[in-house]
């Protein structure tokens, strides 16, 4: 595993990762691998999870030609350097952010979405311009072993590999170096990954899960919601990291809210939902044995029919739900979905900051200054308002968890952040040496104020064009008014030629004198200044002519 590890390293530090170019075939030949070999990838996704390759297709790999799609849209700007702001010490030298590529990353997938959750962050890898080694989940065994196969025969094999295995193969991959891990998965596990990650100091993106909650407020369109929520929850089996995991209503909602979903799932599935090809089924027999556990003394509104064989079980709702209850405790994963009652939109709030922040909250309202308070009052990783699942959908909304849910996140411009280093360049002339005389020793009073002037003002394109302006109207100003009056013998010339012909001026008393080509007049005493000073010398002299 190191000698893999390391073969990506020395092709990353080849260069050949980086040219936007190599970057864009690269996501072309990705983009050319769905398309060819679409059939297969729905068929091994249908094998991992009982899934129609309708739903196949839409659950996973719309998402990923949308992504291809939008690199190769925006990669040279996403990758161009930024220009970035500068104070006046740097006003003449070139400030910018450019983008690089951090090494060789590690991606971990999880089984619930098994292609798309390894392909959309590679496309991010890619696009930065990393190399990449994705480990695709065991669970999903027909995907990653299909990835393996074809990955190879369409992407850089020197740059890009696929490393297959269990927890035993992971735990040893995660002892090597990496420049950053995705980790989509579980929170245990997810803090697995990050303890080990900590031993290289390497960055990780962690997309986790946790319980989504759906505050369904009384004063909203109950059919859509509850159909929103139906096909939200009930999409995988219930097996989406981003599925509503309960419901938060008043008690007066709760009858309504369960007829509505059952009439619903009745209109999604039918009357003989095994029978369905929309409905997919648990991933296995572990997974399959804990939801059974969840619905034990729970009161089935409707559904609970379980079948092992098939690992079948039917969309369940579950009414006056107790909070400590063990369905309430982890997070679901399945197609069970509780309903808590609470008093009103002030108990939903504490109920939901009372726990874990959640991957995703959803609030459904017609009123929509409450649904503003509950975000504003909250937290999440992600928030959909009147719907549920669909800020996924966005990649321009960056996807990710917070607290307990994850840390970081991708999917379009932030995956190609997430796997890029941002990094500030100065670039200065050796001209104007003197002005550094400001921060060579020695220190003083007078040269922090000039510190304070020059580094504290924060100067844009419009700024510094302001600034020259002012300095031009300054310097015209100086031009007029010295071409528009007699010239005045230059005060300096003055000086001297006072020190030389009188440079005891401080004898001289009031009255007028021609001295120097000037007629002058003094109006005062002056004091002896040992250092005849071109403004001093003339201090209280009046220049006549
Ligand atoms: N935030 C997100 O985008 C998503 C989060 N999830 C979350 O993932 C969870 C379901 O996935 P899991 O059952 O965890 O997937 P899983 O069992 O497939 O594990 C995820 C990955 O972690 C590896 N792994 C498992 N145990 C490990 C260990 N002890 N040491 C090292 N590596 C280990 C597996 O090989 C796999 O590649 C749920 O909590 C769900 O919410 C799932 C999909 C998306
Ligand atoms: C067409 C459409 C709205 C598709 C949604 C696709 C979808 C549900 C993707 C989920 C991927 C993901 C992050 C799953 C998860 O949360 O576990």
């Amino acid at each position: 595993m190191e000698r893999q590890v390391q073969r990506l390293r020395q092709a990353f530090r080849s260069g050949r990762s980086r040219p936007l170019r190599f970057r864009q075939q690269q996501l072309e030949a990705l983009r050319r691998m769905v398309q060819e070999r679409e059939k297969d990838i729905l068929a091994a996704i249908a094998a991992d999870l009982c899934k129609s390759e309708l739903n196949a297709y839409s659950h996973e790999v719309i998402t990923i030609l949308g992504e291809i799609d939008f690199m190769l849209a925006n990669l040279p700007e996403l990758a161009s350097a930024k220009p970035a702001k500068k104070n006046l010490l740097t006003l003449l030298d070139e400030a910018y952010v450019q983008p690089e590529p951090l090494g060789v990353v590690l991606i971990i997938g999880a089984w619930n979405y098994p292609f798309v959750l390894i392909m959309q962050p590679l496309v991010g890898a890619i696009a930065a311009g990393n190399a990449a080694i994705v480990k695709p989940s065991e669970l999903s065994e027909n995907t990653a072993k299909l990835l393996a196969k074809l990955l190879p025969q369409y992407l850089d094999q020197d740059l890009y590999a696929v490393l297959n295995g269990g927890v035993a193969e992971t735990t040893e991959l995660l002892k090597q170096r990496f420049d950053h891990i995705l980790y989509t998965g579980n929170t245990a596990v997810g803090k697995i990954v990050m303890e080990a990650a900590a031993k290289h100091l390497t960055p990780v993106t962690l997309e986790l899960g946790g319980k989504s909650p759906c505050y369904i407020d009384r004063d909203c369109d109950l059919d859509i919601a509850c159909r929103r929520i139906t096909w939200g929850k009930y999409m995988n089996c219930g097996q989406t990291c981003i599925a509503p995991d309960y419901v938060l209503c008043e008690a007066s909602l709760q009858d309504q809210i369960v007829q509505k979903i059952k009439e619903t799932v009745k209109d999604f599935y039918g009357e003989n939902i095994k029978e369905s090809p929309d409905y997919e089924r648990i991933i296995n027999l572990r997974h399959f044995k804990r939801l059974q556990g969840l619905l034990e003394g729970q009161k089935i509104a409707f559904g609970g029919e379980t079948d092992e064989v098939t690992r079948y079980i039917a969309p369940t709702v579950l009414t006056d739900v107790d909070p400590n209850s063990k369905v309430m405790q982890e997070e679901i994963f399945g197609p069970i979905l509780p309903i808590v009652s609470v008093k009103n939109v002030d108990e939903a709030i504490n109920f939901i900051n009372d726990r874990e922040k959640p991957l995703a909250l959803y609030v459904f309202s017609h009123n929509n200054k409450l649904i503003k308070r509950v975000i504003e009052e909250t937290s999440s990783g992600g928030v959909t308002g009147n719907d549920v699942i669909m800020h996924f959908t966005v990649n321009s909304l960056p996807f990710g968890g917070v607290g307990a849910s994850g840390m970081g996140a991708y999917h379009g411009k932030y995956s190609f952040d997430t796997f890029s280093h941002q990094r500030p360049c100065l670039l200065k002339g050796l001209k104007g040496e003197s002005a550094n005389k400001l921060r060579y020793p020695p220190n003083s009073q007078s040269k922090l104020g000039w510190a304070k002037f020059f580094l504290l003002k924060q100067f844009n394109r419009a700024g510094l064009l302001t600034l020259l302006v002012a300095c031009l109207a300054v310097v015209a100003a100086v031009f007029i008014k010295a071409s528009a009056k007699p010239s005045r013998s230059p005060r300096p010339q003055l000086a001297s030629c006072l020190e030389r012909r009188d440079p005891d001026v401080a004898k001289w008393g009031s009255g007028k004198r021609d001295l120097c080509g000037a007629q002058l007049s003094c109006q005062g005493w002056l004091r002896p200044n040992p250092k005849l000073q071109g403004s001093r010398c003339l201090f209280g002299v009046q220049i006549e002519t």
